[in-house]
Protein backbone atom coordinates (compact mmCIF):
# COMPACT_ATOMS: atom_id res chain seq x y z
CA UNK A 1 0.00 0.00 0.00
CA UNK A 2 2.91 2.25 0.84
CA UNK A 3 4.00 2.86 -2.74
CA UNK A 4 0.45 3.19 -4.20
CA UNK A 5 -0.76 5.44 -2.23
CA UNK A 6 -0.01 8.85 -0.37
CA UNK A 7 -1.64 10.46 2.66
CA UNK A 8 -1.54 14.69 2.37
CA UNK A 9 -2.82 16.69 5.32
CA UNK A 10 -3.55 19.71 4.85
CA UNK A 11 -5.96 22.78 6.64
CA UNK A 12 -8.88 24.01 4.81
CA UNK A 13 -8.40 27.12 3.32
CA UNK A 14 -10.62 29.95 1.68
CA UNK A 15 -10.86 31.16 -2.04
CA UNK A 16 -8.14 32.92 -2.75
CA UNK A 17 -5.66 31.18 -0.31
CA UNK A 18 -2.87 29.35 -1.44
CA UNK A 19 -4.63 25.57 0.01
CA UNK A 20 -8.32 26.88 -1.39
CA UNK A 21 -7.82 23.98 -4.79
CA UNK A 22 -6.47 21.33 -2.72
CA UNK A 23 -9.35 21.58 -0.29
CA UNK A 24 -11.93 21.93 -3.23
CA UNK A 25 -10.54 18.96 -4.71
CA UNK A 26 -10.61 17.18 -1.40
CA UNK A 27 -14.43 18.42 -1.03
CA UNK A 28 -15.25 16.31 -4.60
CA UNK A 29 -13.40 13.54 -2.83
CA UNK A 30 -15.57 13.36 -0.25
CA UNK A 31 -18.74 14.05 -2.64
CA UNK A 32 -17.98 11.46 -4.68
CA UNK A 33 -17.92 8.86 -1.37
CA UNK A 34 -20.74 9.93 -0.02
CA UNK A 35 -22.78 10.21 -3.66
CA UNK A 36 -23.58 13.92 -3.96
CA UNK A 37 -24.55 15.70 -6.77
CA UNK A 38 -21.24 17.53 -8.29
CA UNK A 39 -21.83 20.77 -6.18
CA UNK A 40 -22.00 24.20 -7.40
CA UNK A 41 -18.79 26.42 -6.54
CA UNK A 42 -20.63 29.07 -4.60
CA UNK A 43 -21.59 26.14 -2.76
CA UNK A 44 -18.15 25.16 -2.41
CA UNK A 45 -16.74 28.42 -1.77
CA UNK A 46 -19.02 28.70 1.23
CA UNK A 47 -18.11 25.39 2.99
CA UNK A 48 -14.44 25.87 2.58
CA UNK A 49 -14.63 29.42 4.27
CA UNK A 50 -16.73 27.29 6.98
CA UNK A 51 -14.15 24.98 7.52
CA UNK A 52 -11.61 27.71 7.52
CA UNK A 53 -13.51 29.28 10.33
CA UNK A 54 -13.62 25.39 11.98
CA UNK A 55 -9.81 25.15 11.67
CA UNK A 56 -10.47 21.43 9.77
CA UNK A 57 -7.46 19.26 9.07
CA UNK A 58 -8.34 17.81 5.59
CA UNK A 59 -6.58 14.39 4.89
CA UNK A 60 -6.49 13.43 1.72
CA UNK A 61 -4.49 9.82 0.20
CA UNK A 62 -3.67 9.89 -3.03
CA UNK A 63 -2.85 7.54 -6.11
CA UNK A 64 0.95 8.34 -6.42
CA UNK A 65 1.11 6.15 -10.28
CA UNK A 66 -0.42 7.19 -13.00
CA UNK A 67 -4.03 6.97 -12.68
CA UNK A 68 -6.24 5.29 -15.20
CA UNK A 69 -7.13 6.61 -18.33
CA UNK A 70 -10.02 9.40 -18.46
CA UNK A 71 -10.63 8.41 -14.40
CA UNK A 72 -11.17 10.70 -12.00
CA UNK A 73 -7.45 12.97 -11.62
CA UNK A 74 -5.05 12.30 -9.22
CA UNK A 75 -5.45 15.24 -7.44
CA UNK A 76 -9.20 13.93 -6.71
CA UNK A 77 -8.10 11.92 -3.16
CA UNK A 78 -8.82 8.50 -3.56
CA UNK A 79 -10.27 8.54 0.53
CA UNK A 80 -10.87 11.44 2.77
CA UNK A 81 -11.05 12.33 6.41
CA UNK A 82 -11.62 15.58 8.44
CA UNK A 83 -11.25 16.40 12.30
CA UNK A 84 -11.51 19.40 14.03
CA UNK A 85 -11.64 20.09 17.74
CA UNK A 86 -14.53 21.62 19.92
CA UNK A 87 -15.41 21.35 23.25
CA UNK A 88 -17.65 18.24 24.58
CA UNK A 89 -20.34 18.76 27.82
CA UNK A 90 -18.97 15.75 30.06
CA UNK A 91 -21.68 16.36 32.78
CA UNK A 92 -22.25 19.15 35.02
CA UNK A 93 -20.87 21.91 32.90
CA UNK A 94 -17.40 20.28 32.68
CA UNK A 95 -15.78 20.40 29.17
CA UNK A 96 -13.14 18.51 27.82
CA UNK A 97 -11.69 19.30 23.98
CA UNK A 98 -12.71 16.20 21.55
CA UNK A 99 -11.09 15.17 18.36
CA UNK A 100 -13.93 15.21 15.97
CA UNK A 101 -13.77 12.86 12.93
CA UNK A 102 -16.26 13.36 9.81
CA UNK A 103 -15.88 12.89 6.05
CA UNK A 104 -14.67 9.20 6.36
CA UNK A 105 -14.65 7.83 2.84
CA UNK A 106 -12.79 5.95 0.25
CA UNK A 107 -13.76 5.21 -3.39
CA UNK A 108 -15.71 2.53 -4.12
CA UNK A 109 -12.53 1.05 -6.51
CA UNK A 110 -10.11 1.53 -3.69
CA UNK A 111 -11.92 -0.38 -0.89
CA UNK A 112 -10.63 -2.92 1.58
CA UNK A 113 -7.31 -2.44 1.59
CA UNK A 114 -6.70 -0.40 4.70
CA UNK A 115 -7.11 2.90 3.82
CA UNK A 116 -9.21 3.64 6.47
CA UNK A 117 -7.86 1.70 9.04
CA UNK A 118 -4.83 3.51 8.46
CA UNK A 119 -6.20 7.13 8.30
CA UNK A 120 -7.86 6.37 11.82
CA UNK A 121 -4.78 4.53 13.37
CA UNK A 122 -2.93 7.36 12.53
CA UNK A 123 -5.03 10.03 13.86
CA UNK A 124 -5.88 8.38 16.64
CA UNK A 125 -2.26 8.12 17.77
CA UNK A 126 -1.51 11.69 16.81
CA UNK A 127 -4.68 13.47 18.69
CA UNK A 128 -3.02 11.52 22.10
CA UNK A 129 0.29 12.25 21.09
CA UNK A 130 -1.35 16.21 21.40
CA UNK A 131 -3.06 15.33 24.94
CA UNK A 132 -6.53 14.87 23.87
CA UNK A 133 -8.22 12.87 26.13
CA UNK A 134 -11.53 11.65 23.49
CA UNK A 135 -12.19 11.70 20.23
CA UNK A 136 -15.86 11.49 18.91
CA UNK A 137 -17.86 10.72 15.28
CA UNK A 138 -21.16 10.12 14.35
CA UNK A 139 -21.63 7.01 12.14
CA UNK A 140 -23.09 6.16 8.93
CA UNK A 141 -23.07 2.54 10.09
CA UNK A 142 -23.08 1.03 13.46
CA UNK A 143 -20.92 -1.62 12.08
CA UNK A 144 -17.53 0.14 11.30
CA UNK A 145 -16.07 1.75 14.61
CA UNK A 146 -16.34 -0.76 17.48
CA UNK A 147 -12.81 -1.63 16.10
CA UNK A 148 -11.54 1.47 16.74
CA UNK A 149 -12.72 1.63 20.10
CA UNK A 150 -15.63 3.97 19.17
CA UNK A 151 -18.74 3.20 21.46
CA UNK A 152 -22.47 4.71 21.08
CA UNK A 153 -22.34 7.15 23.88
CA UNK A 154 -26.15 9.40 23.02
CA UNK A 155 -29.10 8.75 21.19
CA UNK A 156 -31.88 10.99 19.17
CA UNK A 157 -34.89 10.26 17.50
CA UNK A 158 -36.96 11.55 14.68
CA UNK A 159 -40.28 12.44 15.76
CA UNK A 160 -44.03 13.43 13.81
CA UNK A 161 -46.11 14.97 16.67
CA UNK A 162 -49.92 15.25 15.51
CA UNK A 163 -50.60 19.11 16.27
CA UNK A 164 -54.38 19.01 15.59
CA UNK A 165 -56.80 19.46 18.46
CA UNK A 166 -55.75 16.87 21.21
CA UNK A 167 -52.67 18.61 21.11
CA UNK A 168 -52.27 20.08 24.34
CA UNK A 169 -49.19 20.91 26.76
CA UNK A 170 -49.79 21.21 30.78
CA UNK A 171 -47.92 24.34 30.98
CA UNK A 172 -48.39 27.81 31.61
CA UNK A 173 -46.04 29.97 29.35
CA UNK A 174 -43.66 32.22 31.01
CA UNK A 175 -42.43 33.99 28.38
CA UNK A 176 -43.68 34.78 24.40
CA UNK A 177 -42.90 33.55 20.84
CA UNK A 178 -42.47 35.71 17.75
CA UNK A 179 -41.37 35.68 14.38
CA UNK A 180 -38.96 37.32 13.12
CA UNK A 181 -36.41 37.36 9.69
CA UNK A 182 -34.70 34.03 9.64
CA UNK A 183 -31.26 36.19 9.18
CA UNK A 184 -31.44 37.03 12.72
CA UNK A 185 -30.57 33.49 13.31
CA UNK A 186 -26.58 34.03 12.06
CA UNK A 187 -26.02 36.23 15.22
CA UNK A 188 -27.95 34.63 17.61
CA UNK A 189 -27.77 30.89 17.40
CA UNK A 190 -24.68 30.82 18.23
CA UNK A 191 -25.46 32.49 21.41
CA UNK A 192 -28.06 30.52 22.09
CA UNK A 193 -26.93 27.36 21.80
CA UNK A 194 -24.22 28.09 23.76
CA UNK A 195 -26.76 28.39 26.50
CA UNK A 196 -27.89 25.01 26.02
CA UNK A 197 -24.44 23.55 25.31
CA UNK A 198 -23.37 24.15 29.11
CA UNK A 199 -25.86 22.50 30.76
CA UNK A 200 -26.62 19.82 28.63
CA UNK A 201 -24.22 16.35 29.09
CA UNK A 202 -23.00 14.94 25.62
CA UNK A 203 -23.20 18.37 23.99
CA UNK A 204 -20.51 19.23 21.21
CA UNK A 205 -19.91 23.08 20.70
CA UNK A 206 -21.07 23.66 17.05
CA UNK A 207 -19.57 23.84 14.23
CA UNK A 208 -19.84 27.24 11.67
CA UNK A 209 -22.19 25.52 9.63
CA UNK A 210 -24.70 25.33 12.31
CA UNK A 211 -25.84 28.80 11.91
CA UNK A 212 -25.41 29.44 8.33
CA UNK A 213 -28.14 26.76 7.81
CA UNK A 214 -30.42 27.14 10.62
CA UNK A 215 -30.41 31.10 9.04
CA UNK A 216 -30.77 29.66 5.33
CA UNK A 217 -27.82 31.01 4.47
CA UNK A 218 -26.43 27.83 3.20
CA UNK A 219 -29.30 25.97 1.08
CA UNK A 220 -28.34 22.91 -0.11
CA UNK A 221 -26.84 24.20 -3.46
CA UNK A 222 -24.97 27.05 -1.38
CA UNK A 223 -27.83 29.59 -2.45
CA UNK A 224 -29.84 31.51 0.10
CA UNK A 225 -32.87 28.95 1.34
CA UNK A 226 -36.04 31.11 0.97
CA UNK A 227 -37.94 28.08 2.42
CA UNK A 228 -36.28 28.63 6.18
CA UNK A 229 -38.62 30.27 8.55
CA UNK A 230 -38.02 31.39 12.23
CA UNK A 231 -39.23 32.44 15.42
CA UNK A 232 -37.69 33.23 18.73
CA UNK A 233 -38.56 32.68 22.48
CA UNK A 234 -38.61 35.59 24.98
CA UNK A 235 -37.79 35.16 28.52
CA UNK A 236 -40.06 36.99 31.23
CA UNK A 237 -37.43 40.12 30.55
CA UNK A 238 -37.80 39.77 27.16
CA UNK A 239 -34.22 38.32 26.00
CA UNK A 240 -34.23 35.92 23.43
CA UNK A 241 -33.33 32.54 24.92
CA UNK A 242 -34.53 29.53 22.30
CA UNK A 243 -35.03 29.56 19.04
CA UNK A 244 -36.88 27.03 15.90
CA UNK A 245 -36.19 27.36 12.80
CA UNK A 246 -38.88 25.49 10.46
CA UNK A 247 -39.49 24.91 6.91
CA UNK A 248 -43.11 24.01 5.52
CA UNK A 249 -43.43 21.36 4.01
CA UNK A 250 -46.12 22.29 0.79
CA UNK A 251 -49.65 21.96 0.10
CA UNK A 252 -49.11 18.65 -1.33
CA UNK A 253 -47.69 17.15 1.87
CA UNK A 254 -50.83 15.56 3.63
CA UNK A 255 -51.16 16.19 6.27
CA UNK A 256 -50.54 19.66 6.31
CA UNK A 257 -46.34 19.46 7.51
CA UNK A 258 -43.91 21.76 9.34
CA UNK A 259 -40.28 20.08 9.67
CA UNK A 260 -38.30 21.35 12.61
CA UNK A 261 -34.56 22.01 11.35
CA UNK A 262 -33.42 23.35 14.40
CA UNK A 263 -34.71 23.65 17.77
CA UNK A 264 -32.70 25.23 20.55
CA UNK A 265 -34.07 25.93 24.41
CA UNK A 266 -31.80 27.72 27.21
CA UNK A 267 -34.61 26.92 29.13
CA UNK A 268 -37.00 24.04 30.41
CA UNK A 269 -40.07 26.58 30.14
CA UNK A 270 -38.45 27.91 27.01
CA UNK A 271 -38.57 24.36 24.55
CA UNK A 272 -42.22 23.88 25.94
CA UNK A 273 -43.51 27.11 24.65
CA UNK A 274 -41.72 26.62 21.61
CA UNK A 275 -43.71 23.19 20.97
CA UNK A 276 -47.07 25.48 21.93
CA UNK A 277 -46.07 27.53 19.51
CA UNK A 278 -45.73 24.86 16.86
CA UNK A 279 -48.47 23.12 17.98
CA UNK A 280 -50.56 26.12 17.43
CA UNK A 281 -49.56 26.99 14.04
CA UNK A 282 -53.09 27.37 11.12
CA UNK A 283 -53.33 24.80 8.41
CA UNK A 284 -50.82 22.46 10.15
CA UNK A 285 -51.11 19.19 11.52
CA UNK A 286 -48.17 17.96 11.54
CA UNK A 287 -44.70 19.26 12.61
CA UNK A 288 -42.03 16.45 12.30
CA UNK A 289 -38.09 16.90 14.00
CA UNK A 290 -35.68 14.33 12.64
CA UNK A 291 -33.04 14.76 15.69
CA UNK A 292 -35.44 15.08 18.61
CA UNK A 293 -33.82 14.24 22.21
CA UNK A 294 -34.65 10.22 23.15
CA UNK A 295 -35.49 11.21 26.50
CA UNK A 296 -37.85 14.17 26.05
CA UNK A 297 -39.89 16.31 28.14
CA UNK A 298 -42.34 16.93 25.49
CA UNK A 299 -43.38 13.67 25.99
CA UNK A 300 -44.45 14.30 29.54
CA UNK A 301 -45.98 17.58 28.76
CA UNK A 302 -48.15 16.55 26.54
CA UNK A 303 -51.59 15.68 27.58
CA UNK A 304 -52.33 13.01 25.20
CA UNK A 305 -47.90 11.69 24.92
CA UNK A 306 -49.70 9.29 22.15
CA UNK A 307 -49.39 12.36 19.80
CA UNK A 308 -45.90 11.54 19.05
CA UNK A 309 -45.25 8.93 17.00
CA UNK A 310 -41.67 8.13 17.02
CA UNK A 311 -38.49 6.21 15.40
CA UNK A 312 -36.37 3.86 17.36
CA UNK A 313 -33.44 5.58 19.36
CA UNK A 314 -30.97 5.96 17.17
CA UNK A 315 -26.95 5.72 18.07
CA UNK A 316 -26.03 9.38 17.52
CA UNK A 317 -22.66 10.12 19.35
CA UNK A 318 -19.53 7.62 19.53
CA UNK A 319 -16.78 8.09 21.72
CA UNK A 320 -13.38 6.86 21.88
CA UNK A 321 -11.18 7.29 24.96
CA UNK A 322 -7.49 7.73 24.03
CA UNK A 323 -6.37 8.56 27.57
CA UNK A 324 -8.76 6.78 30.57
CA UNK A 325 -6.85 8.32 33.81
CA UNK A 326 -7.27 11.69 31.98
CA UNK A 327 -10.72 10.95 30.86
CA UNK A 328 -11.99 9.24 34.09
CA UNK A 329 -10.33 12.32 35.97
CA UNK A 330 -12.01 15.00 34.43
CA UNK A 331 -15.73 14.04 34.99
CA UNK A 332 -17.35 14.55 38.14
CA UNK A 333 -19.47 11.75 39.43
CA UNK A 334 -23.56 11.53 40.82
CA UNK A 335 -22.11 9.10 43.68
CA UNK A 336 -19.42 8.43 45.85
CA UNK A 337 -17.57 5.00 45.50
CA UNK A 338 -14.35 2.79 44.31
CA UNK A 339 -13.93 1.06 40.82
CA UNK A 340 -11.07 -1.19 39.84
CA UNK A 341 -11.46 -1.09 36.11
CA UNK A 342 -9.76 -2.96 33.46
CA UNK A 343 -9.65 -1.59 30.31
CA UNK A 344 -8.58 -3.93 27.07
CA UNK A 345 -7.31 -1.33 23.80
CA UNK A 346 -6.81 -3.26 20.75
CA UNK A 347 -4.91 -0.18 19.40
CA UNK A 348 -2.82 0.46 22.84
CA UNK A 349 -4.33 3.89 23.28
CA UNK A 350 -6.21 3.43 26.32
CA UNK A 351 -5.65 0.23 28.04
CA UNK A 352 -4.78 -0.89 31.47
CA UNK A 353 -5.96 -1.19 35.33
CA UNK A 354 -7.35 1.95 37.03
CA UNK A 355 -8.50 2.69 40.32
CA UNK A 356 -11.63 5.29 40.03
CA UNK A 357 -11.81 6.56 43.69
CA UNK A 358 -14.96 9.50 44.42
CA UNK A 359 -15.18 11.45 46.98
CA UNK A 360 -18.17 14.26 47.07
CA UNK A 361 -18.13 13.84 43.50
CA UNK A 362 -14.29 14.33 42.42
CA UNK A 363 -11.97 11.66 41.27
CA UNK A 364 -9.04 10.23 41.96
CA UNK A 365 -7.69 8.19 39.30
CA UNK A 366 -4.26 5.86 39.82
CA UNK A 367 -2.59 3.48 37.41
CA UNK A 368 -2.83 0.11 39.30
CA UNK A 369 -0.74 -3.18 38.59
CA UNK A 370 -1.99 -5.38 36.16
CA UNK A 371 -2.09 -8.02 38.81
CA UNK A 372 -4.25 -5.83 40.76
CA UNK A 373 -7.81 -7.62 40.65
CA UNK A 374 -10.80 -5.83 38.49
CA UNK A 375 -13.97 -5.42 39.65
CA UNK A 376 -14.99 -4.67 36.11
CA UNK A 377 -13.46 -5.32 32.99
CA UNK A 378 -14.46 -3.79 29.83
CA UNK A 379 -13.25 -2.70 26.45
CA UNK A 380 -12.01 0.87 26.01
CA UNK A 381 -15.28 0.90 23.32
CA UNK A 382 -17.93 0.16 26.47
CA UNK A 383 -15.63 2.61 28.29
CA UNK A 384 -16.84 5.59 26.03
CA UNK A 385 -20.37 3.87 25.99
CA UNK A 386 -21.13 4.54 30.16
CA UNK A 387 -18.96 7.60 29.92
CA UNK A 388 -21.31 10.10 29.70
CA UNK A 389 -24.37 8.05 31.48
CA UNK A 390 -26.42 7.23 28.69
CA UNK A 391 -25.67 3.59 28.34
CA UNK A 392 -26.01 1.73 31.29
CA UNK A 393 -23.07 -0.54 32.78
CA UNK A 394 -25.85 -3.15 34.45
CA UNK A 395 -27.25 -3.34 30.80
CA UNK A 396 -23.70 -4.03 29.18
CA UNK A 397 -22.63 -6.54 31.79
CA UNK A 398 -26.58 -8.52 30.84
CA UNK A 399 -25.69 -8.29 27.40
CA UNK A 400 -21.76 -9.42 28.14
CA UNK A 401 -20.16 -6.59 26.90
CA UNK A 402 -18.85 -5.57 30.38
CA UNK A 403 -17.75 -8.28 32.93
CA UNK A 404 -18.16 -8.00 36.39
CA UNK A 405 -16.17 -9.68 38.88
CA UNK A 406 -17.34 -8.03 41.99
CA UNK A 407 -21.24 -8.48 42.16
CA UNK A 408 -22.69 -5.16 42.50
CA UNK A 409 -19.62 -3.20 40.67
CA UNK A 410 -22.05 -2.68 37.63
CA UNK A 411 -24.46 -0.85 39.52
CA UNK A 412 -21.75 1.20 41.46
CA UNK A 413 -20.51 2.25 37.89
CA UNK A 414 -24.11 3.36 36.62
CA UNK A 415 -24.80 5.04 39.85
CA UNK A 416 -21.50 6.95 39.54
CA UNK A 417 -21.16 7.39 35.76
CA UNK A 418 -25.20 9.04 35.91
CA UNK A 419 -24.98 12.51 35.23
CA UNK A 420 -27.40 15.35 36.01
CA UNK A 421 -29.83 15.59 33.24
CA UNK A 422 -30.53 13.36 30.25
CA UNK A 423 -27.36 13.45 27.85
CA UNK A 424 -28.09 14.77 24.37
CA UNK A 425 -26.12 16.07 21.25
CA UNK A 426 -27.81 18.80 19.18
CA UNK A 427 -24.47 18.55 16.91
CA UNK A 428 -24.33 16.72 13.62
CA UNK A 429 -20.61 17.30 12.81
C1 LIG B 1 -17.41 9.41 10.63
C2 LIG B 1 -17.98 9.26 9.23
O1 LIG B 1 -17.65 10.02 8.36
S1 LIG B 1 -19.07 8.01 8.93
C3 LIG B 1 -19.06 7.78 7.16
C4 LIG B 1 -18.34 6.53 6.72
N1 LIG B 1 -18.31 6.50 5.27
C5 LIG B 1 -19.21 5.82 4.50
O2 LIG B 1 -20.08 5.14 4.99
C6 LIG B 1 -19.08 6.01 3.00
C7 LIG B 1 -19.12 4.68 2.23
N2 LIG B 1 -18.11 3.73 2.72
C8 LIG B 1 -16.77 3.94 2.60
O3 LIG B 1 -16.34 5.00 2.17
C9 LIG B 1 -15.79 2.84 3.03
O4 LIG B 1 -16.37 1.61 2.73
C10 LIG B 1 -15.39 2.87 4.52
C11 LIG B 1 -14.80 4.25 4.86
C12 LIG B 1 -16.60 2.63 5.44
C13 LIG B 1 -14.35 1.76 4.79
O5 LIG B 1 -13.16 2.06 4.12
P1 LIG B 1 -12.06 0.91 3.75
O6 LIG B 1 -10.81 1.61 3.36
O7 LIG B 1 -12.67 -0.04 2.82
O8 LIG B 1 -11.84 0.23 5.16
P2 LIG B 1 -10.55 -0.63 5.57
O9 LIG B 1 -10.09 -1.43 4.39
O10 LIG B 1 -9.53 0.24 6.21
O11 LIG B 1 -11.19 -1.57 6.64
C14 LIG B 1 -10.94 -1.46 8.00
C15 LIG B 1 -11.76 -2.50 8.73
O12 LIG B 1 -13.14 -2.08 8.74
C16 LIG B 1 -13.95 -3.10 8.15
N3 LIG B 1 -15.01 -2.41 7.42
C17 LIG B 1 -14.85 -1.44 6.50
N4 LIG B 1 -16.04 -0.99 6.09
C18 LIG B 1 -16.97 -1.67 6.78
C19 LIG B 1 -18.39 -1.62 6.79
N5 LIG B 1 -19.09 -0.80 6.01
N6 LIG B 1 -19.03 -2.46 7.66
C20 LIG B 1 -18.33 -3.30 8.44
N7 LIG B 1 -16.97 -3.37 8.47
C21 LIG B 1 -16.31 -2.56 7.64
C22 LIG B 1 -13.02 -3.89 7.25
O13 LIG B 1 -13.51 -5.17 7.04
C23 LIG B 1 -11.76 -3.86 8.07
O14 LIG B 1 -11.85 -4.78 9.12
P3 LIG B 1 -10.54 -5.45 9.78
O15 LIG B 1 -9.45 -4.41 9.79
O16 LIG B 1 -11.00 -5.86 11.13
O17 LIG B 1 -10.21 -6.57 8.84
Amino acid sequence: MADKYEIRRFRAAEKGEPGYLPGADWLRGVGVGFYDERHKEEFVDKVMAMYRVDNRELTGVYQTGTVAARSLAAEIPVATFATLRKDLNIGYGRQLPAQLITAVTVRGTHRRQGLLRRMMTEDLAASKADGLAIAALTASEASIYGRFGFGVATFERSIKVDTGPRFRLRHTPAGTVEIADRKVLLDLAPRVFDRVHRHTPGSIVRQDAYRQRSSGTLGQDGAEDDSIRCALHYDADGAVDGYVAYKFAGWDTKPHTMEVIDLVAATDSGYLELWQFLGSLDLIQRVTWAEAPADDPLTWALEDPRCIESSVNRDMLWLRILDTAQALGARRYSSDGALVLRVTDTLGLAGGTFTLTVTGGEARVAVASDSAAPELSLDVAELGSIYLGAVCPVTLAAAGRISEHAPGAALTARLMFAVERAPHCLTHF
